[in-house]
């Protein structure tokens, strides 16, 4: 998205810039996706030629009103659906032309998912809820302890590992989502609304334990979020609006002081 909107002189333009140098791919690159949904003789387009590109490392926050097309999209990225049109590529690999068997593959070595709900596992501890995803996730390399205290501590949960989800509260829950999410060291971490269930103060701790924990792991982050404020703590913005990107904007890279009561 950085060659058609955002200009060299920002640290994406350079990347972008060294990357072409160097034949290097973009670790997303999203060209011309379009969604339609069918049911019966109802279409309705949900995406309409959707192309941007994302640097290994950035984060990237997207906005747009509901009904623009935000969940489809994360849903493509996530390999998920399928687009109607246009091609995703993850680390140059066409994602949209691999059978079922070999896109779960994919998103299992690279993707860690945030989701607005958590969905933990109910019966069974955080540290297990974890290590499950580490499990299924078959990166066919052992469970790394090391990693679990690293983000534990940094995102303030390592008193709380035994405990099941309902003891815990909503935002240690969504800490909780965010390690087993960052347990596999994926590539890409895709969060929707990962605060959307919680209150303001949560809301502030979770997006800035993301963010650092991205820094800290480099790690390439995609969050939904509804909120113009929250979608500042990126490093850019991608606004949708009706199926469309209509703009792509530089953010903060943290939360704007107004949050930060
Ligand atoms: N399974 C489906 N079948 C038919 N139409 C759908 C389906 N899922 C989404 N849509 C439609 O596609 C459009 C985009 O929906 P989408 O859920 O991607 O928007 P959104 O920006 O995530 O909205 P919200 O912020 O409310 O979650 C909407 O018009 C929606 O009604």
């Amino acid at each position: 998205m950085g060659r058609s909107t955002g200009s060299r002189t920002t640290a994406f333009g350079r990347r972008a810039a060294a990357r072409d140098t160097l034949g290097l791919v973009p670790i997303i690159s999203a060209q011309h996706l379009g969604k339609t949904y069918r049911s019966g003789k109802l279409e309705v387009p949900a995406l309409r030629d959707v192309t941007f590109d994302v640097e290994a490392g950035e984060f990237v926050s997207i906005v747009g009103p509901s009904g623009s097309g935000k969940s489809t999209l994360f849903y493509i990225l996530g390999g998920l659906t399928s687009p109607t049109s246009g091609s995703l590529l993850i680390k140059g690999q066409d994602f949209s032309r691999l059978s079922d068997g070999e896109r779960t593959k994919l998103r299992r070595a690279h993707i860690g998912f945030v989701f607005q709900r958590f969905n933990l596992l109910p019966t069974i501890s955080a540290r297990a809820n974890i290590e499950l995803a580490h499990d299924i996730a078959e990166t066919g390399r052992p469970f790394d302890e090391a990693l679990l205290s690293k983000l534990s501590e940094m995102l303030g949960i390592d008193g709380r590992l035994q405990h099941r989800p309902n003891e815990l509260s909503g935002g240690e829950q969504q800490r909780v989502a965010i390690a087993r999410a960052l347990i596999t060291r994926p590539a890409i971490v895709l969060a929707d609304e990962p605060t959307g269930n919680l209150d303001t103060r949560n809301s502030d701790a979770v997006l800035s334990m993301l963010r650092e924990s991205s820094r800290e792991l480099n790690q390439t982050v995609l969050m939904i979020t509804h909120n113009p404020e929250a979608a500042q703590i990126a490093d850019r913005i991608l606004h949708i609006r009706d199926g469309r990107v209509l703009r792509i904007e530089q953010g903060m890279g943290r939360l704007p002081e107004t949050m930060l009561l």
